[in-house]
């Protein structure tokens, strides 16, 4: 017999979903550049090009401190990621490359594993 969804329920497999997402995510190779904020200091220009900050520690702070409402907020912090490192780095550069990279592997991994 399948059981209601309640609000909570979703909820919770959203977040389950955000968690094995984040641990995908945190042990790819390409992650090395995104696995914690920016230095700004030693970084000309970051700051200023660069007006939402987001790496995958801070994403991993939020999950833990449960500031995710649903599997939506989550995916738009990392999208975040990837389009702050499509705007510093050219695309034909190690780091720009990576970013694609972990672009793609996210968009499919998040797909597979919806409802
Ligand atoms: O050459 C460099 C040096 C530092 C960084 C980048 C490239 N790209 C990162 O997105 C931000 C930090």
């Amino acid at each position: 017999v399948k059981k209601a969804k309640t609000a909570k329920d979703s909820n919770t497999h959203g977040l389950t979903k955000c968690r094995v997402l984040l641990a995908e995510l945190e042990a790819h190779p390409d992650a090395w550049p995104f696995l914690t904020p920016v230095n700004q200091k030693a970084v000309p220009g970051y700051r200023k090009v660069i007006k939402k900050p987001m790496d995958l520690s801070t994403i991993r702070e939020k999950l833990t401190n449960n500031q995710y409402l649903n599997l939506e907020t989550f995916i738009a912090d990392v999208n975040l990621i990837f389009d702050n490192c499509e705007k510093f780095n050219e695309d034909d550069s190690e780091i720009g490359r990576g970013g694609h990279s972990m672009r793609r592997f996210f968009d499919k991994r998040w797909t597979e594993l919806l409802d």
